[in-house]
């Protein structure tokens, strides 16, 4: 296997809570990883230290061999995150906000433009373009904030629930995109929808308490718990019974 994403013995501490406990998995290059868990289970605070936004009590992880800890630099180029509170400017067009971000990642007005029509294309933004970020539904908010992302062409994308709260329209909207992306990224994503996990991803890991229980694809996880789905295998595994 050609891991885009080591992670080993990764830690993180809060005074006396232990939110991340050792956690140690690989993700392939070009694959969807999703990470599962209930509230509080330690999937966010994975995703801030694998994207630099927290630092690792102990223990290291390597996006595309380059260490969280030692080379952080080099792991913001190659990587992004979209989340909920991702800022998109809600006074700017959306083309706007695009092009802000191109520039930000330091293309010339040339390049930022040529990047920016290949982005609206890709993400099927062309009705919206000149519309006022503040002005669209959560669902194309949503689109934006990833599709900003995806400016710096990152080798590994992170996406933290990206579906909440939308309605199921766009729900698979946004789905068709993230399948269009696998293979050009390595994306990890955290979900509450169980739905979502099992239709996007090769594999998936069950966190509980701060530790990674399960991991495999999602027919492994099934066996596993000897469950019908992915949701009884997941409730099996959150509550101890594997
Ligand atoms: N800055 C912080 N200070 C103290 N405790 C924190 C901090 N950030 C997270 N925690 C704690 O660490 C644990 C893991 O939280 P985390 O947000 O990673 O969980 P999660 O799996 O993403 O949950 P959710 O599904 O609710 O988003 C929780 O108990 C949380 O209260």
């Amino acid at each position: 296997m050609n891991s885009a994403i080591v992670v080993k013995n990764l830690r993180k501490e809060f005074g006396n809570k232990i939110a991340v406990k050792d956690s140690t998995f690989e993700v392939e290059e070009g694959s969807l990883f999703s990470l599962l868990g209930v509230n509080g289970a330690g999937k966010t605070t994975t995703i801030r230290m694998l994207t630099g936004l927290s630092k690792p009590s102990s223990g290291d992880a390597y996006i595309c061999g380059h260490s969280i800890v030692t080379e952080l630099d080099e792991v913001k180029a190659i990587s992004n995150i979209s989340t909920q509170e991702t800022a998109v400017a809600p006074n700017l067009t959306v083309e706007e906000n695009l092009l802000f971000m191109a520039r930000i990642y330091g293309m010339s007005k040339q390049e930022a433009k040529e990047k920016v029509e290949q982005i609206i294309k890709q993400f099927s933004l062309e009705e919206i373009r000149r519309s006022k970020a503040k002005t669209l539904s959560g669902g194309w908010q949503r689109r934006l904030s990833i599709a900003m992302a995806l400016i710096s062409e990152p080798k590994v994308l992170f996406l933290d629930e990206p579906t909440l709260g939308l309605d199921v329209l766009a729900r698979k909207g946004l789905w068709n995109i993230i399948r269009d992306l696998k293979e050009k990224v390595t994306i990890v994503l955290t979900t509450h929808y169980m739905e979502e996990a099992e239709s996007l991803s090769d594999q998936v890991a069950v966190m509980v308490d701060g530790e990674v229980k399960a991991c495999g694809t999602v027919a492994q996880l099934k066996e596993l718990t000897e469950k019908d789905t992915l949701e009884a295998a997941f409730i099996a595994i959150a509550e101890g019974e594997v």
